[in-house]
């Protein structure tokens, strides 16, 4: 690399309607360095990275040079900054409408006149930079390599996104196209994707638990140019699909060796070398070019609700979203730590582990892969996060722990704990509502119970807990308040950014909180009750589904408002409670609305060895159930055959001997058969009408689980595809009961 470094000072103006921004220059020489000067976005019809070379020929792996490793090497700052003058017409492309389908096309923002809503609109780069501008040397990220912890600065972290933009612009990454990102959390991850958007590409995450067809039907609709893959096991993945992939020209594996020699298959270090002759006036130009009005991101859905859609989310999506969610999150500007583990092809992980955290200038710490399976713990007393995010069954499944540890001590201790519980769940309530009456005993307990355990999981430091993405109970949120943990609850989707109700200062148990500053909240259509259904409105809306018109003005309408697709209702003080989901409303054959979750929800409340239920029904003449047994899952998260020790008690109390879900369905082992008749036939006696009665139900082999497909990465069901996976058992369900009729 030949720029020298003479000085690095970043600067930034700021006046009525003109931002300065920074640019980056080598040797001293301006590169278009005033925005004011580049051409009109009309006039843009060919876009510097749709210039970009293709990969030279042949492109087959390079030997790795000899002391070469896998690892992430930072690069010396080879750039200096000088500052850019942009104005609000030159970071946004001239656009008519308020969503698009199509990848190169802009949008009109949600700009309000003022207040929260009107803020300058940014693109990823010019956050990156502002960031970097503050917090140069602190730590942006943090990741284990050989055991050893490892830190990349915000400084560095940029250098590496510039170095894998080049290397990207080098593959031949082509305008509005696709980067296929499928792989666990790691700096390689986000650095990927941040280096995809510089090169003007659009950072596309691919679940890691997508079968090979799942991630060929999403790199296809993105069309990728690249894959980056974990590793061996993702990698084979793509080699079975990569024929049916027409726009692909590369593949990268970052993490582990190659265990195969194939044409344009690159390690991470070979990958990051092969920029290196890119020139900075080169990467530049096309950050120069990138509008906040334009695309840089999709998510697509998991499935939920039908075929996954890629939901468009541009560069002021992003930006606007992490910088209003990071004022809620930290107002004092602190230091703040943060773990990077959920799937960050979920909107959720993204906006905060990547964004949020881009827009605080924190630091994220990230877990092992196995940290579901139990390392997640360590990760935490390690990072002591000072906020910390968990779908609903993260926070079950440490109440699971939490409460079969307490299980085994003494009976002293266990009355220790019920009373600080008490003590802390009455606080809690307390506090909740803004009363703040702290009750007698409370400081003992404090000193006795909260704070051991808080240090125990990591979470001394941790200013808030959040849960989100999916729904949560009360009993599991009660049980975080008695230990004086008030988890607080987000409400969002993908189409939404993320957020779109908070409770951070303020919260209501089973309330997802209050509308974030600059958006708004419709209820339509409400009930009596008030119930109607949640529509979103502001910067945080995306832009529409890739290629998908139809979807996109099903949830758009004419003026713009986003149809959530959940039905809710606010209190008298502005919170919001999701009652149900409009989306997976049953219409039964007979024209009856059901919506199944209060039927499934009571009958594993009756039936305490159920897993799963899924209530079935739509376009059907009756309603019937699949079910699952509560069964021990494995390492990996596979259900195996063996039932957990709740469902042997049952078997213990009825003198059954059998130990494995598949004894008790070959053996319709009756003591099971007929608790579930008598749990179902207690919920149909509940119902308000005949239709809303279960008729008939079957027990299945194999417990659901996100590796089997039935759930999401969230754990929210995946009716569709259950329905597909077990459409023989559903039919058998309904040609008997017309056999009978
Ligand atoms: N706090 C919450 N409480 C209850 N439900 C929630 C909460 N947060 C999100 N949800 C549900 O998750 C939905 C958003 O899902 P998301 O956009 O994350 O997509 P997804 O999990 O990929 O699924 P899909 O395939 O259905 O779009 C919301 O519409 C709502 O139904």
């Amino acid at each position: 690399m030949d720029g020298n470094v003479e000085s690095i000072s970043f600067q930034k103006e700021q006046t009525e309607d003109v931002k300065t921004l920074s640019a980056v220059v080598l040797n001293g020489k301006a590169i278009t360095a005033d925005l004011s000067e580049t051409p009109a976005a009309e006039d843009q019809e060919t876009h510097p990275a749709s210039n970009a070379e293709p990969p030279a020929e042949p492109l087959t792996s390079p030997e790795p040079e000899a002391g070469a490793t896998e690892e992430l090497q930072p690069e010396e700052p080879k750039a200096t900054v000088l500052t850019v003058k942009t104005s609000l017409a030159t970071t946004l492309a001239p656009a008519d409408q308020q969503w698009s389908t199509r990848r190169d096309k802009a949008v009109r923002l949600r700009m309000e006149g003022s207040g929260p809503g009107s803020e300058t609109p940014i693109t990823i780069h010019q956050l990156f930079l502002e960031t970097v501008e503050k917090c140069e040397n602190h730590p942006a990220l943090i990741y284990k390599e050989n055991g050893q912890v490892m830190t990349l600065t915000w400084r560095q972290y940029y250098e590496q996104c510039r170095a894998a933009a080049k290397s990207f612009l080098k593959l031949g990454l082509e305008r509005y196209h696709g980067v296929g990102i499928l792989g666990f959390n790691s700096p390689e991850w986000f650095i990927s994707d941040i280096g995809c958007i510089l090169a003007g590409g659009l950072g596309t995450g691919i679940y890691t638990t997508n079968s090979p067809e799942a991630c060929q039907y999403v790199a296809a609709n993105c069309e990728a140019n690249v894959l980056v893959v974990e590793n061996q096991k993702q990698l084979q993945k793509i080699l079975q699909v990569k024929d049916h992939l027409p726009h692909l020209k590369a593949i990268v594996q970052y993490k582990g060796e190659l265990q195969q020699k194939a044409p344009n298959l690159y390690t991470w270090a070979e990958f990051m070398r092969l920029g290196e002759d890119v020139p900075n006036e080169q990467l530049d130009a096309v950050i120069t070019s990138l509008r906040a009005n334009e695309c840089c991101t999709l998510i697509y859905t998991s499935g939920t609700t039908g075929t996954p859609k890629g939901v468009m989310l541009s560069h002021d999506n992003m930006t606007w979203t992490a910088t209003t969610a990071a004022k809620l999150v930290s107002k004092s500007g602190d230091n703040e730590v943060l773990i990077s583990y959920l799937p960050l092809s979920h909107v959720a992980a993204q906006m905060i582990d990547i964004w949020v955290c881009m827009s605080l200038g924190g630091t994220t710490y990230f877990a092992d892969p196995d940290a579901l399976k139990g390392t997640l713990g360590n990760t935490l007393k390690e990072a002591r996060p000072t906020f910390f995010m968990g779908v609903p069954r993260v926070w079950e499944k440490m109440q699971e722990r939490m409460k079969a540890m307490g299980a085994k001590a003494s009976p002293m201790r266990k009355r220790v704990a019920d009373w600080a519980k008490s003590i802390g769940l009455q606080y809690n309530y307390s506090a909740m509502t803004g009363e703040n009456l702290v009750p007698w005993g409370f400081m003992l307990a404090n000193n006795l119970v909260f704070k051991k355990v808080r240090a125990a999981l990591g979470l001394d430091r941790c200013k808030i807990c959040f849960t989100g993405a999916a729904p949560i109970t009360k009993d599991t949120l009660e049980y975080f308040m008695s230990l004086n943990i008030p988890v607080m609850e987000l409400y969002g989707m993908s189409e939404s950014s993320g957020p779109h109700t908070v409770s951070i200062d303020e919260y209501r148990i089973t309330s997802c909180g209050k509308v974030m500053p600059g958006c708004k909240t419709k209820l339509e259509n409400p009930d009596a009750d008030g119930n109607g259904e949640i529509c979103f409105w502001g910067r945080h809306v995306f832009m529409g589904y890739l290629n998908m018109p139809d979807k996109t003005t099903e949830a758009l309408d004419e003026e713009g408002w986003l149809h959530s697709g959940d039905l809710g209702r606010h209190d008298e003080n502005d919170f919001l409670y999701i009652t149900g989901r409009i989306k997976e409303l049953i219409i039964t054959a007979g024209g009856e609305n059901i919506p199944p979750v209060p039927i499934e929800d009571a009958v594993k409340a009756e039936v305490p060895f159920l897993s799963n239920t899924m209530l079935l029904g739509d376009k059907l003449k009756f309603l019937s159930m699949l079910l699952t047994l509560k069964c021990v899952v494995d390492d990996n998260g596979d259900p195996t055959d063996e039932l957990t020790a709740e469902a042997l008690e049952f078997c213990r109390q009825n003198g059954i001997a059998a130990t494995k879900v598949s004894e008790i369905v070959a053996n319709k082992e009756p003591a099971f058969y007929t608790a579930i008749q008598e749990g179902i036939e207690r919920v149909n006696a509940r119902s308000t009408s005949n239709a809303q009665k279960v008729q008939k139900w079957v027990i299945l082999d194999r417990d659901f689980s996100i590796t089997g497909g039935e759930l999401g990465p969230t754990m929210k069901l995946r009716r569709p595809i259950v329905v597909k996976m077990y459409q023989d058992r559903i039919d058998e369900i309904y040609a008997a009961a017309a056999g009978k009729q």
